[in-house]
């Protein structure tokens, strides 16, 4: 029976395939509606065009036979000028096709506009999933997605403009092809039409060998791609440990298979093509002697058979292109239908959507309660994070998250920044669940630091004016003397300014890739001053020190503290430091997935056998695992 279940699932994949197919494909026509008018006067030029081609073999044809049989001087002169005069037509009609085909001004104009729209649609669809997107699977690692974007999104060229009015043409020229050879003698035609299956299925089984070739070759270009961008973004540790050649072995065994599928590909593209040409010159040589036949048994004219013979060799020119444009489209609705995939996955957390409600105030009071959360990792559902875990923290409240290492405390801010919903229970912000709130607004309510601060290429005022920029507050290149005076502000709160303005630059000191130029307390305190410039109802430092060295961890801990001391906000801490830890109005202690001890420093470390106390009983040098 396993067989039959076996069967049954591939039944199910080719089905479910087959209508991702149907909806790539009526998504990418529905992608060209802007362009419409340009794109349908392309493809009527192109269809005349390809009606054209058959027709001046048939033309020709006539015009062979006319000096051949016509022998009186004076019915030849007649028929010459007949001729001539449909040659005209034909020239006035492929002047026009052409023109018209151009006038989609022109093909490969529209397929850019097209192009560049599924891109960015491809590109803002990633960036509004929910984290859990990214965690899940190693199709959406970020060199897996870049790919998608630049070359997934480049490959659908071959489904549109251009190649698509090629294909209309193809079709026309098999069309106006049949038309006249019947129309000249159907017998003949069906003898030489016969052979169409022996160019057709070569071409089509190349075409079904390319399509499936490419599936598992792209597979192994994204891996080599999340190689290639996880290797970048980790230059400095593969430096120091020496990973270069390993991460070129990586990237090489990840090309292997690309290379040797190209090779396959290639030859799966001679024989079809190679086979599609001969074949139509083998027909050419069988309607000789079919044709030869016929005309014995006076079953055909001379006219006819040149008719037949010189429609068929015009269409062979028009499908000159045929088996290597088949095979373009079969690698092409691979891609259209990743983009698809992607531009048409729903996001439940979406960031960019603008829907949610937003309170009339504009600015929450900071009131958060968790109520009986429970919560697993959609990539890890096995492992129960939370279960029941309840905690209330009151507005402009201190509370300090303590518990052992993977008791969850970071997942508390992944779950209030919405990164992930909850499985059961409610997150509140003053009253509300996070879930109807918009999630713009929410994120933009949070001032959030943690543990490794990522700085982007640019300068130091940009990279604080970036807070107030996601609070939709402007700021972005620290634009305007509002955002230039806030960015100070939240630089000397966060004890920045003062070596901020000993640079030579100041504020628009460049910080290199990732802040690379700066030191990591340096680095720290310009996070710092990026949650800060919005002035944050909601402060969460999440670890934030804990990367540092002794010297830095002071300067950057004495920032927080003035901080906390200064202005009275919701502030969650998540630190090691017991100093930080201790001044805070609550300490609640996370363990199995629920708040197990809550309450002020001096109350909990008084507990007997509490986890607080043990913690801080073993702490070492100042410094507690927390
Ligand atoms: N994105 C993720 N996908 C799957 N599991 C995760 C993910 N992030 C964290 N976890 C797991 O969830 C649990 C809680 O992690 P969390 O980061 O909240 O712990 P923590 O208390 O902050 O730990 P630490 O003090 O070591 O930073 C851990 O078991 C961790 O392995």
């Amino acid at each position: 029976m396993p067989r039959k279940g076996g069967e049954d699932g591939g039944k199910r994949d080719k089905a479910a395939a087959a209508k991702l197919s149907k909806e790539a494909r009526s998504w990418l026509w529905r992608q060209t509606k802007p362009e419409l008018g340009f794109y349908l006067t392309g493809l009527v030029g192109a269809a005349i065009t390809g009606l054209a081609m058959p027709a001046v073999g048939f033309l020709m044809a006539r015009f062979i036979v006319v000096f051949y049989n016509v022998d009186v001087d004076e019915m030849r002169r007649d028929a010459i000028r007949r001729q001539a005069l449909v040659f005209l037509g034909m020239g006035a009609a492929q002047s026009l096709g052409a023109g018209l085909r151009q006038a989609g001004v022109s093909f490969s104009v529209i397929t850019e506009r097209m192009v560049r729209r599924i891109r960015l649609a491809a590109f803002e669809s990633i960036l509004r999933q929910p984290i859990a997107f990214f965690d899940s699977s190693t199709e959406h690692t970020a060199g897996a997605l870049a790919n998608q974007l630049a070359a997934d999104c480049h490959l659908l060229k071959a489904l549109t403009g251009e190649r698509a009015g090629l294909a209309v043409s193809q079709i026309a020229v098999l069309i106006a092809g049949l038309y006249i050879s019947f129309d000249a003698s159907w017998r003949l035609t069906l003898c030489i039409f016969g052979v169409i299956p022996a160019i057709v299925l070569p071409v089509a089984v190349q075409a079904k060998v390319v399509g499936r070739y490419a599936e598992r070759a792209n597979a192994s270009l994204v891996r080599a791609a999340s190689v290639a961008s996880e290797t970048l973004l980790q230059l400095r540790t593969i430096a120091a440990f020496g990973l270069e050649a390993r991460a070129v072995d990586a990237f090489t065994a990840e090309l292997s298979l690309p290379y040797k599928q190209d090779v396959l590909k290639g030859v799966a593209l001679g024989v079809g093509s190679g086979t599609a040409a001969g074949t139509i010159l083998f027909a050419a040589a069988f309607q000789y002697v079919v044709g030869a036949l016929f005309f014995d048994a006076d079953l055909i004219s001379f006219s006819d058979i040149m008719s037949c013979l010189l429609v068929l060799i015009f269409m062979a020119f028009g499908f000159a292109t045929v088996s290597r444009d088949v095979s373009d489209r079969a690698e092409a609705m691979q891609a259209a239908r990743r983009v698809y995939k992607l531009v048409s996955t729903l996001s439940a957390i979406d960031a960019l959507a603008g829907t949610g409600a937003v309170p009339p105030s504009g600015r929450a009071a900071g009131r958060i309660e968790l109520v009986e959360v429970s919560f697993a990792y959609p990539a890890r559902r096995d492992v129960q994070v939370y279960q029941g875990l309840s905690l209330t923290i009151e507005p402009g409240a201190t509370v300090a998250l303590a518990g052992p290492s993977g008791c969850g405390k970071s997942t508390l801010v992944a779950l209030l920044e919405r990164w992930y919903d909850v499985d059961g229970g409610r997150v509140v912000l003053d009253g509300a669940d996070v879930r109807s709130l918009s999630v713009r607004w929410l994120r933009s309510q949070i001032g959030l630091v943690s543990q490794e601060p990522v700085l982007f290429n640019g300068t130091i005022a940009y990279n604080i004016g970036l807070g107030a920029a996601a609070a939709g507050e402007g700021g972005g290149e620290g634009g305007g003397e509002a955002a230039a005076a806030a960015v100070e502000v939240a630089a000397r709160q966060a004890n920045a300014h003062a070596f901020v303005s000993a640079m030579p630059d100041g504020y628009a000191t460049e910080v290199g890739d990732k802040g690379v130029q700066l030191s990591g307390g340096q680095k720290q305190r310009i996070a710092i001053a990026r949650a800060l410039v919005r002035d944050p109802p909601i402060l969460v430092l999440d670890e934030a020190t804990s990367a540092l060295d002794a010297e830095s961890e002071r300067i950057v801990q004495a920032a927080l503290d003035e901080l906390l001391r200064a202005q009275r906000r919701t502030t969650i801490v998540i630190a090691h430091r017991l100093s930080t830890i201790r001044n805070a109005d609550k300490i609640a202690v996370v363990s199995g997935g629920r708040v197990v001890e809550e309450g002020p420093h001096d109350e909990l470390v008084d507990r007997e056998g509490g986890i607080y106390r043990s913690l801080v009983l073993h702490n070492n040098a100042g410094r507690v695992e927390l």
